[in-house]
């Protein structure tokens, strides 16, 4: 596996090794092991999640925080998505930055999000599975979000913003000036 650092402190980007041959390919998609002795990330994940969507949905900005933060390894087992995460970690120097990476069924990429970011995607492709660990369980009560189209952030999201079908929730977030339960 093959470890690409990011400008923001703690985001990876993983290209796992895969074995081609004349049926196909295989890989290991997550070995903690491995991931461990190559970033230095030792938590469990605990909870598996997996969404499938159309063509420009746009899911998010979300994030979990104390007392049950989520980091999250993302990768995509069909179609082609724009993923992206925004720093909101109030003691970062990096405060506010957002950073997007293409993850596909094709690329196979993986991006390692550890606590303090939100997340979201754009789908790019006409259909996208999107499968996703996560070190915490999903804690409603813990939920925050900051809304996807705030100017503060300026987010390139690849997709035409006026086509995008986004929730209700999605809609009504919070500009990250005025999001709650940050991380410190
Ligand atoms: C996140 C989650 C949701 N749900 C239920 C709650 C709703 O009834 C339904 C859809 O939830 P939501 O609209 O929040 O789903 P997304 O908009 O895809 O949320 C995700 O979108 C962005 C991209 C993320 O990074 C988060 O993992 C997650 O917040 O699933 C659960 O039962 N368990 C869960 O872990």
């Amino acid at each position: 596996m093959n470890v690409i650092k990011t400008p923001l402190e703690g985001l990876l980007i993983l290209e796992p090794k895969v074995h081609g041959d004349d049926r196909g390919y295989f890989f290991e998609s997550y070995n903690m092991r491995q991931l461990e002795a190559l970033t230095g990330y030792d938590t469990a994940f605990r909870q598996d999640n997996q969404a499938r969507s159309v063509k420009n949905v746009l899911r998010g900005l979300h994030y979990q925080n104390h007392p049950t933060p989520q980091a999250k390894l993302i990768r995509v087992l069909e179609g082609r998505i724009w993923d992206v995460v925004v720093d909101i970690r109030k003691s970062s120097k990096t405060y506010g930055q957002w950073y997007g990476v293409e993850l596909s069924a094709e690329n196979k990429l993986q991006f390692l999000i550890p606590h303090g970011f939100a997340h979201g995607y754009a789908v790019l492709s006409e259909t996208s599975e999107v499968f996703y660990k996560c070190d915490n369980f999903y804690d409603k009560a813990a939920e925050g979000g900051v809304y996807f189209n705030d100017p503060a952030l300026a987010i390139d999201w690849k997709i035409d913003i006026s086509k995008a079908i986004i929730s209700e929730k999605d809609q009504k977030q919070p500009l990250l000036k005025d999001a709650v339960n940050l991380y410190e």
